[in-house]
């Protein structure tokens, strides 16, 4: 059985349609990303998954004892309340003192326990965030654009820290990014949204696919040519100017 899965799902805000018709089955162990452009219904969807958002047609249904780890897109921390890291860790379960450490541990930030919440970087929030995730032992560990606001040596890591974790538990990831280059790469399914599934398949299959390309026009060509250019080095010709454009972008 799989992990989660939704049939015919649509979501709905106050009589306004923002995703319908979506079938999804997540499997254990799977990586699977959500891309699509902004405001296409990437978080209302895994805010449906996770029992928050109500459907409005269809249904979702979650295998029994299912353990999902959430990490959100943003989360606003007023900076006037002092709330250390340790605190926010035991928020809403009580956690140990060594189980707090041993994830601080795992997640590359072991000294900022009594670090207050507010006063962390934007790399080292994240990676609570996450170790927060992991103190629920997920089967699903659901990441919404986790990344954003990190330079690319800190997304490169993180997704790297992902990654190891995900070999060493095992669980799934469902991920939303527009981080497409260094994603997609690790990715088994790539699932393009826009209200519905556009297409979905293996990410060369997805990259390739005229309804993504029709969505993301050229603003991605860069992202896309990184990947397939550092992973599989093929050099597509009518890509070349891609190329160039990335050389740059990657150079500076
Ligand atoms: N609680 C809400 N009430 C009303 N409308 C909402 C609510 N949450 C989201 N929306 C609307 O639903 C649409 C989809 O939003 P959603 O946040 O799911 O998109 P997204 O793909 O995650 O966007 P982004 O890439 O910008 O984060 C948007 O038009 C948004 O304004």
């Amino acid at each position: 059985m799989s992990l989660i899965s939704a049939v015919g799902l649509g979501v709905s805000y106050g009589g306004r349609k923002v995703l319908f018709d979506i079938d999804f089955q997540l499997e254990r162990g799977e990586i699977v990303t959500i891309v699509g452009p902004n405001g296409s219904g990437k978080t209302t969807f895994l805010r449906a998954l996770l029992g928050v958002v109500a459907p409005s047609r269809g249904r979702v249904t979650r295998a029994k004892g299912v353990s999902v780890g959430y990490v959100p897109q943003r989360l606003h921390i007023d900076p006037g309340l002092p709330l250390p890291v340790s605190r926010f860790l035991s928020l809403p379960k009580r956690r140990s003192t060594s189980e707090i450490a041993t994830v601080l541990e795992r997640v590359g930030v072991p000294d900022v326990a009594r670090q207050n919440m507010a006063t962390l970087s934007g790399g080292q929030f994240q990676r609570v965030l996450l170790a927060r995730a992991l103190l629920v032992k997920p089967d699903i560990l659901m990441l919404d654009e986790p990344t954003a606001g990190l330079d690319q040596p800190g997304v490169a890591s993180f997704y790297r820290l992902i990654d190891e974790v995900r070999r060493e538990i095992g669980c799934a990831v469902l991920s939303v990014s527009h981080d497409l280059h260094v994603v997609m790469s690790a990715s088994d399914r790539v699932i393009c949204i826009n209200g519905h599934v556009c297409c979905e398949g293996a990410p060369h299959v997805v990259r390739a696919a005229p309804e993504y390309r029709a969505l993301f026009g050229l603003g991605t060509g860069g992202a896309l040519a990184l990947y397939q250019h550092s992973h599989d080095h093929e050099h597509d010709h009518d890509h070349n100017h891609d190329h160039e454009e990335d050389h740059a972008h990657h150079a500076g």
